[in-house]
């Protein structure tokens, strides 16, 4: 794909274990991510989803392939690329209010400008009014709302997100995935997301790559071909919905059995 934003060759991490020897993660990763474009990465526990999206967000140098955004070899975190995490409380600052947390996204701004863009961005997640509070009076899902907002701050070209609302309950799940959902149709970025639940990729993404077992390659891509906007209530009771979430849960299982068997191996 030539007007990628985002473009990973090849990818090969491994990981130094403790008796020294290296642990092959993902031996043989590429991906494309189109501007505007929504992929979701799925594949078994301990497939190297984190570690692959540590790689191309610039966290962790990969022992092998490349990583180039817009143009550029990626070798630490670019401008232009936010990350949200799954540990919510881990990644806001306890001592900060919230307008101070969202903040930090746009430390590069002048003051007005800053103040212009945080404002802009506790609307877009729905949290006008809770500026002053601090994270630990917010609920769960309210502090990750804050840590997007911190994240659209930046008025990124690429949002990646790590297991982004597994520590919340499922309803508060839904919720956040209309806000992101919200984010990604007015505006322009591209999202990489790492995800265990199958109807979320399917539900968010316009391609879903699913990993193999460990050591990593990609084993299936499918194109999800739902119209947008997508609703919890119209779109995952859809036909074409249900058909696309068991293609992609079939080949998360196989990439499951054939782990199963690997370490029967061992
Ligand atoms: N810093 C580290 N040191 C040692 N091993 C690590 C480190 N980071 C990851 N690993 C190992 O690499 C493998 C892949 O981990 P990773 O978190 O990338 O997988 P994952 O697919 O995201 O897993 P999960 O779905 O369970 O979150 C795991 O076996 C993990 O134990």
């Amino acid at each position: 794909m030539s007007n990628s934003i985002l473009s990973i060759r090849n990818l090969r991490v491994s990981i130094q274990s403790r008796d020294g020897s290296l642990n092959e993660i993902t031996r043989d990763v590429s991906l494309e991510l189109a501007p505007h474009e929504f992929v979701s990465i799925v594949g078994p526990s301990g497939s190297g989803k984190t570690t692959l999206l540590r790689a191309a967000s610039g966290l962790r140098p990969p022992n092998g392939g490349t990583v180039v955004f817009n143009q550029m070899p990626v070798t630490e975190v670019p401008k232009g690329l936010a990350i949200v995490f799954q540990e919510y409380n881990k990644s806001l600052f306890p001592w900060l209010s919230i307008f101070k947390n969202v903040a930090m996204g746009a430390r590069d701004c002048s003051s007005h400008e800053r103040s212009e863009r945080v404002t802009k961005a506790l609307a877009q997640v729905g949290l006008s009014g809770f500026e002053t509070r601090y994270p630990w009076e917010l609920s769960g899902g309210m502090q990750q709302r804050a840590a997007l907002a911190r994240a659209m701050v930046s008025d990124p070209q690429i949002l990646m997100m790590d297991e982004p609302f597994a520590s919340v309950d499922a309803l508060t799940r839904n919720h956040l995935e209309d806000v992101v959902q919200k984010l990604w149709d007015s505006s322009t970025f591209s999202a990489l997301m790492v995800t265990h639940d199958v109807g979320e990729a399917v539900y968010l993404s316009d391609r879903v790559l699913v990993l193999s077992a460990r050591p990593s390659t990609v084993l299936a891509e499918i194109k999800i071909d739902l119209e947008r906007p997508r609703s919890h209530f119209e779109t995952k009771q859809s036909k074409r919905f249900v058909e696309l979430a068991a293609e992609v849960l079939e080949k998360v299982e196989e990439a499951g059995r054939q782990s199963v068997q690997g370490k029967e191996l061992i």
